[in-house]
């Protein structure tokens, strides 16, 4: 009897022990507003998590971090798989901490299952740039949906910000829709390509190229060097056809080698100058106004959504009508009527 005893109250303790682990909402956002990395990766989780006391949790820390974002640069970055993005990734962070930036890769894959999500974070990607301690590395959260997984990035943007990090780089694996979303979420967007592959081989749509504020040709070592310089002709030629930018910013085609260090500062120095530019024309302020104002009503959207789905008279009331839509017992309309109805009536 006693032994019993004895086990439940050690298994109470530990049970309490790792309570008291789990921190706070509170707690996590002081290590971000320290800059500490365990507490901003804790919280992307929660931000990640579909749990609903998950979400209540991130929702306070979005909600109380401070983050003007004034400070910091956005950079998309695309290519197709292969075209070396992570190499890339590597080498230009790796060159931007060194100018004592602080920076944070952020992907974006809506295809990622499980397991390659793990892949993507078993850290043999982007090695060194993963142990340097003014570099966070978050692979994509795993999301059946673009507009999840984009929704979550946002706010993974917004937290790494307030965690200290002025270069948020997004990564986007996917080849297609997930490009635009990226777009729309940054200041600068890099195209990566490869020389020698026709558009067509490369998956790259006449759109991306229009939405690019810069192409690097990467892989431009050995005997592709040549193949390079003829592209990067080819595609600066390609670029003048498109419309101006709203930025006034001319976008250029660089080439470089990920692999061997080489044209990675002048993509830097091409950044830069973009960025000296947008903030001189009132472009960024502009463009922050906006995604601001975009990122409110994304947000309310994807809250509402939650509520109303969560509603547990709502959930009843919903399988009853579909059960009854199906049977053309009742229109669509007039059930969605009858559940809107409801759900302002909060019964
Ligand atoms: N020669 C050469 N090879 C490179 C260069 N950059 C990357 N590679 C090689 O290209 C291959 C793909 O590189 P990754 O960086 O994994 O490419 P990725 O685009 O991130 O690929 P996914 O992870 O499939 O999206 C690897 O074998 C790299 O070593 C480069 O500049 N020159």
């Amino acid at each position: 009897m006693s032994t019993s005893r004895n086990i439940d109250s050690k298994s109470a303790s530990r049970v309490q022990k790792q309570r008291k682990q789990v921190p706070t909402a509170e707690e996590l956002l002081q290590g971000i507003i320290r800059g500490d990395k365990t507490a901003l990766a804790r919280a992307l989780t929660l931000v990640e998590s579909t749990k609903k006391q998950h979400q209540k949790k991130a929702n306070y820390i979005l909600d109380n971090s401070l983050n003007s974002g004034k400070e910091s640069i956005r950079i998309g970055i695309t290519g197709v798989p292969g075209v070396g993005k992570s190499t890339f990734i590597e080498t230009f962070g790796k060159l931007l901490t060194s100018l004592g930036k602080k920076v944070a890769v952020l992907t974006i894959d809506p295809t990622s299952s499980l397991s390659k999500g793990s892949i993507l974070g078993d850290k043999t990607r982007m090695e060194e740039l993963v142990r340097d301690p003014n570099a966070f590395i978050r692979p994509s959260p795993s999301g059946t949906s673009l507009g999840g997984v984009a929704r979550k990035t946002r706010e993974s943007i917004f937290l790494c910000e307030a965690a200290g990090y002025n270069c948020i780089l997004v990564e986007t694996v996917g080849v297609g829709q997930s490009e635009t979303a990226v777009h729309s979420m940054v200041d600068f967007f890099l195209l990566l390509k490869l020389a020698g592959a026709g558009d067509e081989l490369q998956g790259i749509k006449r759109g991306i190229m229009e939405m690019a504020d810069g192409i690097a040709i990467n892989k431009a070592d050995g005997e592709n060097l040549k193949r390079a310089k003829r592209a990067q002709t080819e595609f600066n030629r390609a670029l003048h056809l498109f419309p101006p930018k709203p930025s006034g910013w001319i976008p250029k085609v660089l080439t470089c080698s990920s692999l061997e260090n080489t044209g990675i500062q002048e993509i830097w120095e091409m950044i830069d100058s973009f960025f000296t530019l947008v903030r001189e024309d009132g472009f960024l302020e502009k463009t922050r106004q906006e995604q601001n104002k975009k990122w409110l009503l994304n947000t309310l959207e994807d809250r509402l959504l939650t509520d109303f789905y969560e509603n547990p008279g709502i959930k009843k009331e919903l399988d009853r009508l579909l059960i009854e839509v199906a049977e053309n017992k009742i229109s669509p309309f007039k059930a969605a009527d009858q559940l809107l109805e409801r759900y302002q009536k909060k019964v």
